[in-house]
C-alpha cells in the first residue's frame, strides 16, 4: 500500500468530533478451561455480543508463524499483491470493501475456508502460506465449534451442535480474512481519525478475531458509546454474527464493530467468519420463541448473503428481515 499524502488521505472518512475513548474493562472474559464458561458466554451475548476467549487452546505458534507469513505477503509491491486480486470473490484487495463503494485504510486476503487458494505468484512460499493457513483454519473452526457448543449448553437447548453443525458441514459458507493497516504518520502528526475499516456487523453466525498487539478495533455498546477494546495477540474476540442473532429470536444480539487506524504501528488481525451452507434456513430455533413469534421473516444464508452484499457496510442489513410482530 502506498502512502502518505494529504491527497490520498482526503478520499478516506474520518470520525467528526472524535473524543477518544477509554480503553475499556468492561469486555467480559471468559475462559474456556472453566466450568462457568457457557454461563459467561451466554451472559457476554446477550450483553455486548462480543467477549474476549483466553485458553483457547490454538497454538500460539500457529498463530505467530501464519502472522509472520502473513506480514511478509503484505510486504510485497503492490503490483505483486495485485496478482492476487481482485477479491471477488475472494483474493488481494486493497482500500475498497465490498462492492458499494466503501473504502478504509486497509488491505486484505479474503479467502473462501472450503476452497484452494492459488498462491503460485508467491513463489516457494506458497505452499507454505497454504499450510499454516489450513492448520490455523482448521484451529479456530475447532474452536468456534465448543464456543457454540457452549452457547447451545448455555442455553439448555437440547441438541449441543444445534449452531455448531453449520460450521461442521462441508458445504458451510465460513470466510477467512486477514486485514492490515498500515500505520498512517500523517495520522500521528494532526492527531485525526481516519476509519480502517468501517462500522458493521459482521452477517454470519459468529466471528474469531485475533490481531497483533495493535489497538484499533471498537465495539458499539447499547448505551450509544463506542469503547475502545484493548489488543491482546494471545487472545480471540468473538463476535455474534447477525444469523446467531435471528436463530436466538434476538436473544443474542451481533455486535457493531470498526477498526481505526493507527498513527505508529500497523495492525494484522485474522478473522475466522463462521457461516452456514447457503441453502440453510436462518430461522429462530423452536425452544428458544417460547410460544413468543419469530421477530424475523424467513431466509435462506444465500438470500441473506445476497442482500449483504447488495449494501453499504455501515447499512443495519437484518433490517429488511424484520417482522412487525403485533
Ligand atoms: C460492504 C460489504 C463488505 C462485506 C459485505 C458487505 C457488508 C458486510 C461486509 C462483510 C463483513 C464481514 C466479512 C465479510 C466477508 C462479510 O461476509 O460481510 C465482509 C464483506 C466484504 O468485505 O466483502
Ligand atoms: O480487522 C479487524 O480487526 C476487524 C475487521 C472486521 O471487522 C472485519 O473484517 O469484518
Ligand atoms: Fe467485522
Amino acid at each position: 500500500m502506498v502512502l502518505l499524502s494529504k491527497a490520498t488521505t482526503e478520499q478516506y472518512s474520518y470520525i467528526k468530533n472524535y473524543m477518544p475513548t477509554a480503553f475499556s474493562s468492561t469486555i467480559p472474559i471468559v475462559d474456556l478451561s472453566k466450568p462457568d464458561a457457557k454461563t459467561l458466554i451466554v451472559k457476554a451475548c446477550e450483553e455486548f455480543g462480543f467477549f474476549k476467549v483466553i485458553n483457547h487452546g490454538v497454538p500460539i505458534e500457529a498463530i505467530s508463524q501464519l502472522e509472520s507469513e502473513a506480514f511478509k505477503f503484505f510486504s510485497m509491491p503492490l503490483n505483486e499483491k495485485e496478482k492476487a486480486g481482485p477479491p471477488k470473490p475472494f483474493g488481494y484487495g486493497s482500500k475498497k470493501i465490498g462492492h458499494n463503494g466503501d473504502v478504509g485504510w486497509v488491505e486484505y486476503l479474503l479467502l473462501n475456508t472450503n476452497q484452494e487458494h492459488n498462491f503460485s505468484f508467491y513463489g516457494k512460499n506458497a505452499e507454505k502460506f497454504r499450510c499454516l493457513l489450513n492448520s490455523y483454519m482448521s484451529s479456530v473452526r475447532k474452536m468456534a465449534c465448543e464456543i457454540l457448543e457452549l452457547m447451545a449448553e448455555g442455553l439448555k437447548i437440547q441438541q449441543k451442535n444445534v449452531f455448531s453443525k453449520l460450521l461442521m458441514d462441508k458445504q458451510s459458507d465460513s470466510v477467512f480474512r486477514v486485514n492490515h493497516y498500515p500505520a498512517c504518520p500523517e495520522l500521528a502528526v494532526n492527531g485525526q481519525n481516519l476509519i480502517g475499516f468501517g462500522e458493521h456487523t459482521d452477517p454470519q453466525i459468529i466471528s474469531l478475531l485475533r490481531s497483533n498487539n495493535t489497538s484499533g478495533l471498537q465495539i458499539f455498546l447499547r448505551d450509544g458509546n463506542w469503547i475502545s477494546v484493548p489488543p491482546d495477540h494471545k487472545s480471540f474476540f468473538i463476535n455474534v454474527g447477525d444469523s446467531l442473532q435471528v436463530m436466538t429470536n434476538g436473544r443474542f444480539r451481533s455486535v457493531r464493530h470498526r477498526v481505526l487506524a493507527n498513527g505508529f504501528k500497523s495492525r494484522l488481525s485474522m478473522i475466522y467468519f463462521g457461516g452456514p451452507p447457503l441453502s440453510e434456513k436462518i430461522a429462530p430455533l423452536p425452544s428458544l420463541m417460547k410460544g413468543k413469534e419469530s421477530l424475523y421473516k424467513e431466509f435462506t444464508w444465500f438470500e441473506y448473503k445476497n442482500s449483504t452484499y447488495g449494501s453499504r457496510l455501515a447499512d443495519n442489513r437484518l433490517g429488511h428481515f424484520e417482522r412487525i410482530v403485533a
